[in-house]
Formats: C-alpha cells, structure tokens, sequence
C-alpha cells in the first residue's frame, strides 16, 4: 500500500468565519479524489487548543504530541541543523520590528519583508552573543524569512526550558504554547517557570539576549538601509517555545508503523520533525522560486519517491500566512494554487507511471483569515483510494462534519485509521 499524505497548512477556517476558503476555492484536482473517498473532521492535538504547526504535525505523522512533544526550539534548531548540547535551551525566533524605547512591537513579522540575506546578515551580529559576562553564549541561526532558532548555552551550567516567552503572540501553557488572538503588543521579559536555578538562569540568560539585541540591531547597516528604503527594521528578536534536548529519540517511524516514510515540507521546524522522528526528507528550494514552480517540483519529486516509499508525506505552507494576515482572497489563491500547480501534475505523474496510491489530505490546523491566528477548530480529513467505496462531493468543513469518520480526536490516529480501512477495503 502506498500513501501520499498532503497536509494544507492552516487551510481550514472556523464555522463562525463569514467566508471559508474550502468551500468556496476553486479546487477540481482535489475534489476529484472524492470519487473514491470517505471523510470526517479531525482535532489534531485535542479540541479547545489551538495548535501550533510543529506539534500538530507531530501528531498528524502518528507521534502523540503528549508523549513525544520535545518543544519547538530543539525542532527548529533539528530542522536548521544546530548541534544542540544537553543543558541547551532552543527557541524559535522571530525576527520583528519594535519601538525600542518602549518595546512596543510594530510588527512581530517585519512585515514579511526581510530576504534570507538580510536575515543572515543581522543574524551573524547577534550569533556568538556573550552573556553572563562571559559564561553563557548566545547561538543565532536564522532560518526562512523572518524566522529563526536561538540556543542558549551556559559553559558551567545546565539550563531549563521552564521559561516563558518573549513573543506574546503565543502563551506557554505547560509543555506546549498557543497561539492568542488578542494580545499586548509588547515584548514580554521572560520568566522562570519554576524555582530551580536553571530555570531563573535561563530566563535571565534571554532577557539579556533579547534587550543587547535590539541595541545591535537597531543600527545594524541592513537596518539602516532597510529605513533609507521606507522599509520596516528588522530590529528585535522575539522567541518561544523553549525546550532541551530530549532525554531519548521517539520510536523511528518505519519502526512504529511499518512504512518507509520520506517527507517533502517547506518550513524548517517540519525538517525538523522528519528528522526526530526519522522520516527520510526530500528538501525542495523554496527562497527566490516562484510558487508554480516549486509546487510543480515538489509534486514531480512525491511522485518519484512514491516509487521507493510506503508513505510520503507532504506539508504545504501555502494557506497559512494569508491566513495570519487576515486575507481570504489570500488564502483562496494559495488553494487554488495547490489545486493547480501541484495536484494537477501530481495525478497526472501518478496516472502515468499506473500507479495507484491512497491519498490522506488534511490541514495541521485552522488558520482562520477573519481571526489572524491558529484556532482550536477540527479540520477536514479525507481519505482516498480507487479501492474505497463511498464519495466525497468536495473537500471541505461542511461536507467533511458529515462524513462516516466522524470527528477523530487527535491527528496521531489517522495513520493507523487509514492503514486500517485501506486494509479492509482495498480490494
Ligand atoms: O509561519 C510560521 O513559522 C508559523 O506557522 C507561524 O509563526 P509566526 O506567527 O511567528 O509567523
């Protein structure tokens, strides 16, 4: 059996969203799979949490996020191949544009507007940071776009992840952070989040980084350059979601359920998650290429690498960022646009090559484009194979909330539930 498991990145919207992309996009690629399909609604974490992208696909690739979750830093910092050492603390990184007299945040993204270049560039005058007057350093790697992976490192001490954030756009609740729909635009000082000393030392560690940064960044030439040109600084360093090494490496996925699995994703911290768990990773260049293009690479790639695996599995990001920035026009284009340029030649290699895989077609999260943010909102999940008796009219929240899966309750259960019915049903 093969499986091609394509998720849509904070596809899905909320029911209360006036207009929803799934409905309304323009998508025939997708809704053909129907023909052959069952479908239900699936909380990929568990309902009332809106989750993040990293511990959602955790837990969609069949890793109960409870269990094997080992925070966003350390997948990041996987995923951007930084060396982590036990006692490290990693962190995602944003960079962001903040009044530096009152640490206001103007923009946690720098309006999406900072290249690789310029990143990499503002990210070598804070890497190697001192702190602790010479007992801790500061790692700084950044990664796509406004993003990045900090590492924490104390030459004598070990450190702890039981520290909060500094973007407040994401509240650390125990293990795992959510993301706020509202919240003070204001770069949060970290706290320790118990009293052990490295946990206090930690936190002091950060705020030290955080405050010394925006000094160095905030007269960097690229920031200069970027104020000559009516362009927002890329100024301050906004991070989240601490977390250490683990104390063991989860159960590899051909282990667990039997696959060989390649993953084909474009965001680091989802390199990340491949290689945590295991998953071989096809990587596909997606800085400076035009969208067509690299959705038509990735679809020729998944359709080669279904002639060696027993599951590929593919994370579009797509959806997503219109959805943070409240575009529905945004986000019905990036549909369509997957429908297009990666499903449509996707069919078409798999049908030349006679192939005949299932297809598992679901989203991380919601992220919908009226709320600006992640919601804790189930999305629609879709299974298909020629094999499969039942249709699906079109993927989306409405048909989906009706479909004969019902409403999974953890996106862990969807490997196991698709390797099931596909046993039972394919003839
Ligand atoms: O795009 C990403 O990296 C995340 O999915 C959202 O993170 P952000 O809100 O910091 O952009």
């Amino acid at each position: 059996m093969k499986i091609l498991y394509v998720v849509l990145d904070g596809a899905a919207d909320s029911p209360s969203s006036p207009r929803r992309t799934l409905e309304e996009a323009n998508k025939p690629n997708i809704d053909s799979l129907g023909s052959h399909a069952v479908c239900g609604m699936v909380y990929t974490v568990k309902p009332g949490v809106a989750p993040q992208s990293d511990y959602a696909t955790l837990s969609l690739l069949g890793y109960n996020p409870e269990e094997y979750y080992p925070g966003r830093g350390p997948l990041e910092a996987f995923g951007a191949g930084i060396e982590m050492r036990r006692g490290d603390v990693a962190l995602r990184a944003n960079f962001a544009t903040v009044d530096p007299g009152t640490l206001r945040i103007i923009d946690r993204r720098v309006g999406r507007s900072l290249t690789s270049r310029e990143a990499r560039e503002l990210a070598s005058a804070v890497d190697g940071m001192e702190l602790e007057e010479g007992e801790g350093v500061a790692l700084f790697r950044a990664t796509i776009g406004h993003r990045g992976v900090l590492v924490l490192r104390h030459r004598r001490k070990p450190l702890s992840d039981a520290i909060s954030n500094t973007d407040p756009a994401y509240e650390r609740r125990g293990r795992f952070s959510v993301a706020l729909e509202k919240y003070e635009p204001y770069i949060k000082l970290s706290n320790p989040l118990s009293t052990d000393e490295s946990a206090v030392l930690a936190a002091r560690m950060l705020n030290e980084f955080t405050l010394r940064a925006i000094e160095v960044l905030d007269n960097h030439p690229v920031n200069k350059a970027r104020e000559s040109r009516g362009l927002l600084k890329a100024n301050a360093i906004l991070s989240r979601d601490a977390g250490v090494l683990p104390q063991e490496k989860p159960p590899g996925f051909q282990e667990k359920f039997g696959l060989r699995g390649v993953s084909i994703v474009e965001m680091v911290v989802e390199r990340g998650i491949a290689r945590y768990i295991g998953l071989e990773d096809i990587h596909v260049e997606i800085e400076g290429r035009a969208r067509e293009e690299v959705y038509r690479e990735e679809a020729a790639r998944a359709v080669e690498a279904l002639e060696t695996y027993d599951l590929v599995y593919v994370h579009l990001k797509g959806p997503d960022e219109p959805g943070h920035d409240g575009s529905f026009e945004g986000k019905l284009k990036a549909v369509e646009e997957i429908d297009k340029h990666f499903f449509a030649p996707l069919l078409d290699g798999i049908s030349s090559k006679g192939l005949e895989p299932a297809f598992v077609i679901t989203s991380d999260h919601a992220t919908p484009w009226d709320k600006g943010a992640h919601s804790a909102d189930p999305v629609p999940l879709m299974i298909s194979h020629p094999g499969l008796r039942g249709s699906v009219d079109r993927f989306s929240e409405s048909t989906c909330l009706s479909g004969g899966l019902g409403t999974i309750i953890g996106g862990y259960r969807i490997i196991p539930k698709a390797l099931s019915l596909l046993k039972d049903y394919v003839g």
